[in-house]
Order: C-alpha cells, then structure tokens, then sequence
C-alpha cells in the first residue's frame, strides 16, 4: 500500500451512476455472447468460447470489482449450464466464475502497469480466463466421467489450448466494436476517460483524529470546469456543534453531501483532497457503511421516511443491518426517548405533524447509532416555535448525548445558544472558521452575508461601535438582557 502524505495532490473521479454500468454492459454482452455461442458453425469440433470472449469484454470496459465480477461469471455459468451440449454441464458453475476472476485479474494488473497498446490486455484475458476455464472445465469431466488419461491429456488440453488462442484473437475484436458502440450510446464516458478512481491502493490516514477532518477539499459535479467547493480545510471535533452558513449556492448542501460520501460516490464528479470520517476515508467507505458513523436528515425529510407506522420506521434501518428484533426494541426505545417520541410509536406517520415527522427522521438516523449528525437546512419549513423546539432537541442529542452535530442554516438565530463553532462559506470557499461570535463579527465587519445575522447580534455591534462596551456579545435576546443589566 501506498501511502499518501501530501492529499492535496489526490484526485478522485466517479461518473455519476457508474455503479451499475457494469450490470448493463455485462448483461448485454451476455446475452450476445448466447446468441454467438448458439449459432457460431464448429470447425472440427472448434469454436471460440464466446461466453468468456463477451463477458472479458464486459470486464474490460466496465472495471467491476472482484465480487461483482464473480457474480458475471456465475450468470455465464448458469446460461452455460441451460444451453451446453456437455455430458456435466454443472462444471460450468465453477469454471465460468473462475475465468471471469481470472479477468478481473488481468484487468487490475493492467490498471496498474502500462503494457503495449489498449489492445494487449483483452488478448492477454482472452486467453489467460479461458485457459484457466477451460482447464477446470476438463479436469472435472475428467474426474466425474472418469474418462481415460490419454483423452484428458492428448485431447481435452491441445483443445483447451487451441480455445485459448481463438479466444486470444476473438475478445480484442469484440472489445473494439462494443467499446466505441457503449461510449456512442452513453454506457461509457468515452475511450480513454476513467470511470471510477479506485483508492484501494492508498494508506489514507487522516492529519488529526477528529470525528470529520475535510482536508484541501475541492469538488467539480459532473463534467463543470467551475469547482462547487475550492481547497476547504475544516475539522469538526468530537461533542462539537458546528453551524455551516453562507449566501445560497455557496456550496453548503456539497459540502455535507460530502460528509456523508454521498459526493462524488452518488453525484459523480472530481474530487480533489480528501474528507474522512472518523478516520475513514470517504472514497474507500461504501455510503452504506459511512451512515453507520454519520446519519443525515435533509431538509425535504419527508423523503426519507419509506415505511407506515412510527416504530416500522425506526425499525427499518435496523432490520437492514441485520439488528436482532430485541435489538431493535432496546435501540427503538432509547431513540423514541432522545427526539421525545415515546408513546406514538404505533402511530401512521401520516398523522404526524410536520415536526413529529422530522423527529421521526432524524429517530430512524440514530437508530443504527451514529456518533455524527448532520442537519442539511432543517428548519426551511418550520414555523418559528417549530426551529426553536428542534433546535432545543438538537442541542440536547449533542450535550446529553454526546452527539456530534453540524447543522446548515440561514437562519441563525435559534440555533447560535446550541453551536460552539460556525463555519462561513462564500463561493465555494471556507472563509471563516470560528467560534460563533467570531464569525458573525466577520461577516458584520466585512460585509458578507449580514442578512443572516440575528437583528440582535446587529444591534450589539452598532453600540459597540457607538462606544458601548459589554461584558459579552449579544447572541441572543437573554444575553442582551444580561448586558444591559450589568452595564
Ligand atoms: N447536482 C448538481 N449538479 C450540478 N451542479 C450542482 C448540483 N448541486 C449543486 N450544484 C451547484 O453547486 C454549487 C453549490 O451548490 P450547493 O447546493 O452546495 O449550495 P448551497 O450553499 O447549499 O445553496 P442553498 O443555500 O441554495 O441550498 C451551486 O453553484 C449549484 O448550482
């Protein structure tokens, strides 16, 4: 493993819904690699193996992982298995998968060291995946059939061998054809241009040990020249609660998206440092396994709740993660106690008002126990009594509960008594990172953003500036009664 010092210098592309691009691309080669194994004439019994020649292309175009690859080969193994003229078709189910990892091999080796021309490397699997398949495929129809040594040896190998070569010759002309036919058609992002950077060859640690470290982090969706998000440095600390903020478009919604891995793994993009998450890189963790450390409510919540009832909800995820159903009823009870749902438990979420249903997201977020939440812009459709009452609970999941928390918000005055630091971004850019008081004295002083500030933290710094002095800056309207009366 390589280990990265400098990740300013690190790049990370994902083209957006790349994911299952393999699924596609090997499901059609697949299903041409039948057809070609049906009707391709035998010449002295010979015949290309055009199952392994379409799928080594599908692997070859689409980079799938070991796993993934496997599971090509299976489904080549069990086509084989329904239309092979073989005395022990069930062979198939062990060479087919071994030939597609065997691929996968070659292909990774390849991604690593420049060999010859793009050509070189499906000659190379071509026949390497189905000398390998090949040879499982005898050797077992040698043992089950218990056939002579000479006809395993002196006939079942020179033909294995011979496949081999027809293969070697027949998956680069397929690769050619199906690569310029997928890159016209929007399957692949076009010849030379990588899918997915894989990191799994990195040592990424992160400079500090904190719950979220954002490290030279810069960020461009899809295929923009203009960056969303240029060279952010933050680290959010263990028990801290951060306010993000700044003018719409500036890049806050990106910048939690990141947190949750979210960007560029689900929104593709170049991603340019890194952003870690208790420790673990984001471009190595699935999004799946980063929401165990970090839980997410957006500001459309409605979206997240999928199920009928109060207590199904919280259950969900749960059940996804394998949790035991008296897991699920110890954990369900302590969510329902943090966000103060006890006793609607068997309530149809429908009936919930529309703060019920935002405790009820952010219960099923800490259902599975995560140590981060991140509240993307919470309060856009509450009522003011509604921003106060979340921001009561919020502050309560951070200092009783130990939680994590990193809110968005334009609207700053309910939330600045719970936060202990407020980031400000503009245009992409972090410009300030502070304590509260801190940053709204940046924003006031240079003019940036000041219609968010609270009117009372405006009016503390008029008097300061017509010579009033206080013991404390206004954050609240209680901190101004307390300024005015020791003053
Ligand atoms: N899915 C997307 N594809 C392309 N560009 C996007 C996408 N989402 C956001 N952007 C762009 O990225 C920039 C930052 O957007 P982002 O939503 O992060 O800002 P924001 O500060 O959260 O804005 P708001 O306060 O309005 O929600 C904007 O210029 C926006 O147009």
């Amino acid at each position: 493993m390589e280990r990265i010092q400098d990740v300013s210098k690190l790049v990370y592309t994902h083209v957006q819904g790349g994911q299952f691009r393999w699924v596609t691309v090997s499901t059609l080669m697949l299903a041409l690699g039948t057809i070609l194994h049906l009707v391709s004439p035998s010449v002295a019994g010979i015949t290309p193996n055009w199952m392994i020649a379409t799928y080594c292309v599908a692997i070859h175009l689409t980079r799938p992982n070991y796993r993934q690859s496997l599971g090509i080969g299976l489904v080549a193994a069990l086509i084989n298995l329904m239309t092979s003229k073989s005395a022990f078709p069930y062979a198939n189910l062990l060479s087919e998968p071994a030939g597609a990892l065997t691929c996968a091999f070659v292909v990774h080796i390849f991604s690593k060291v420049k060999l010859g021309s793009h050509m070189v490397p499906p000659v190379v699997s071509g026949f390497f995946s189905t000398l390998v398949s090949g040879a499982i495929f005898v050797t077992i129809l040698f043992y089950v059939l218990a056939l002579p040594l000479d006809v395993y040896l002196k006939g079942m190998w020179p033909l294995v061998l011979i496949i081999s070569l027809c293969n070697a010759v027949v998956t680069p002309l397929l690769y050619v054809p199906a690569q310029r036919l997928f890159a016209r058609r929007g399957y692949l992002p076009n010849a030379d241009e990588v899918i997915s950077s894989d990191h799994s060859q990195y040592e990424l640690v992160p400079a500090t040990d904190a719950k979220i470290s954002i490290e030279h982090f810069s960020y461009y969706y899809g295929s923009q020249t203009k960056p969303a998000i240029k060279d952010v440095n933050l680290v959010v600390n263990d028990g801290d609660f951060l306010v993000i903020t700044g003018p719409a478009g500036c890049g806050k919604s990106t910048l939690c998206m990141a947190m949750i891995g979210a960007v560029p793994k689900f929104y593709g993009g170049r991603m340019e440092g890194m952003v870690y998450v208790n420790g673990k890189a984001t471009t190595q963790a699935e999004i799946s396994e980063l929401a165990t450390e970090i839980g997410v409510v957006l500001a459309d919540y409605d979206t997240q709740l999928v199920t009928m009832t109060v207590a199904e909800e919280v259950a969900f995820a749960m059940e996804n993660r394998g949790y035991t159903p008296e897991q699920i009823k110890e954990r369900s009870a302590i969510v329902f106690k943090q966000v103060g749902l006890e006793g609607k438990e068997d309530r149809k979420i429908t009936s919930l008002s529309g703060g019920q249903r935002q405790r009820l997201a952010i219960a099923s977020v800490l259902a599975t126990n995560p140590s981060i939440l991140v509240l993307d812009e919470p309060t856009s459709s509450l009522d003011p009594e509604g921003t106060e009452e979340l921001y009561r609970l919020v502050g309560s999941l951070n200092k009783e509960y130990g939680i994590t928390v990193v809110v968005i918000d334009h609207d700053l005055h309910a939330v600045l008594p719970y936060a202990n630091r407020m980031a400000l971004m503009v245009d992409g850019e972090l410009r300030c990172d502070d304590v509260p008081e801190k940053t709204l004295r940046y924003m006031y002083i240079n003019d940036i953003y000041v219609d968010a500030l609270p009117s009372i933290f405006t009016t503390y710094m008029r008097l300061e500036a017509a010579g009033y002095q206080f013991e404390a800056p206004w954050l609240s309207v209680e901190a101004a009664k307390t300024g005015l009366k020791v003053s």
